[in-house]
């Protein structure tokens, strides 16, 4: 019992159509929220798998949630997820999860940035526990992960290296903060400086002058690109400029650089693989058929299986009325 290409056709058929016509104003008003959406469905995945986990917020059911991780410095927008959610249940009460929907809404976010169209199969269910913080912490990889790690990461979701290659090519997308680029600066480990294009090192430099305060405020391009999901991410780590250490690192790995180079140069591969790749990833560790929960609301962990609160439904809105009444019976009767 996975996933299926057809898994809404009877419960509501229109969601991709939903989903893509809610957010594409969304994209327009803010042209940084396709990165903050790819981003965000990679820190879902990664924790628990991509069952919406991350979405969760505090004081419903779990204090301190996986947003309180420090890996998670940087996602943003979540609340994007939420309005389409409320749109979907506006057509289609209580049948799509709010993990489908961060697929569906990361799969936009590439194809509204100039990306591949990917076709992603549906049925995910969403989790009915939140993870705490310290999971999130210590599965989500650093800014100084290097590419045995990054291969190591990949290959459990079932990637070649190719894929694994090409899901970096996110970062064709958005922005890093300084924060997360300091210890490229000054470490002065792995000989990371010196293989950084002079002019490029010079210019993050002064951009991310040394200062913790400045440093979670300000931040970098990912590529010179950063609306286009293209294959720039790949020419530019070439020439020298590669951001954070995977993307630098992947140049001079003798397993990567073959790769770096191909997609530098060919586009379509990268598109081709990159969507393979994101089938894989949106695939990790997903609940399906009767595990998890359909949630209402996203950001709310729901403590009992819906049909269950929709038996409860009348009676609840019977004590509130008497409550509010103090306990005269004129509404009540109604119900
Ligand atoms: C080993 C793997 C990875 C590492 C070490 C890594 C690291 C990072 C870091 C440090 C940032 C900067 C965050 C900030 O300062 O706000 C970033 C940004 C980003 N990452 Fe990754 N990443 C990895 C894999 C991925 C994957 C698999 C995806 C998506 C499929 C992804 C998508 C993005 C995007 C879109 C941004 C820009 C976010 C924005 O503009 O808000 N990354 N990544
Ligand atoms: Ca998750
Ligand atoms: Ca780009």
């Amino acid at each position: 019992f996975g996933l299926s290409y057809h898994f809404y056709e009877k419960t509501c058929p229109q969601v991709e159509d939903i989903v893509r016509d809610g957010l594409r104003p969304l994209f327009l008003t803010d042209p940084t929220s396709p990165a903050a959406l790819l981003r965000l469905m990679f820190h879902d995945c990664q924790v628990q798998g991509c069952d919406a986990s991350v979405l969760v917020d505090p004081g419903s059911g779990s204090d301190a949630t996986e947003m309180k991780a420090n890996k998670n410095f940087g996602i943003r927008r979540r609340e994007l997820i939420s309005i389409v959610k409320s749109m979907v249940e506006a057509q289609c009460p209580q049948q799509v999860s709010c993990a489908d929907i961060l697929i569906l809404a990361a799969r936009e976010a590439v194809a509204a940035s100039g990306g591949p169209w990917i076709n992603v199969p549906l049925g995910r269910r969403d989790s009915s526990q939140a993870p705490s913080y310290r999971l999130a912490d210590a599965l989500l990889p650093p800014a100084t992960t290097g590419v045995v790690d990054m291969l190591n990461i990949f290959s459990k979701k079932g990637m070649t290296l190719a894929e694994s290659v090409a899901i970096l090519g996110a970062h064709t997308l958005g922005i890093s903060h300084c924060s997360n680029i300091q210890n490229r600066l000054y470490g002065h480990k792995n000989g990371e400086l010196r293989a950084m294009e002079p002019s490029f090192a010079a210019f993050l430099r002064l951009t991310c002058r040394d200062g913790s305060l400045a440093s979670n405020l300000s931040f970098v391009l990912n590529d010179p690109t950063p609306f286009a999901f293209d294959n720039q991410y790949y020419v530019n780590a070439m020439r020298g400029r590669g951001l954070v250490r995977i993307d630098a690192e992947m140049v001079s790995d003798p397993r990567t650089v073959g790769l770096m180079q191909h997609f530098a140069m060919n586009e379509g591969d990268f598109f081709r693989v990159f969507s393979s790749a994101f089938v894989k990833l949106s695939g990790y560790g997903v609940l399906t058929g009767k595990q998890g929960v359909v949630r209402k609301n996203c950001y709310e962990i729901s403590t009992r299986p819906f049909f269950r609160r929709r038996e409860l439904f009348p009676v609840t809105v019977a004590k509130c009325l008497i409550r509010h009444n103090n306990g005269r019976k004129i509404l009540t009767s109604s119900i």
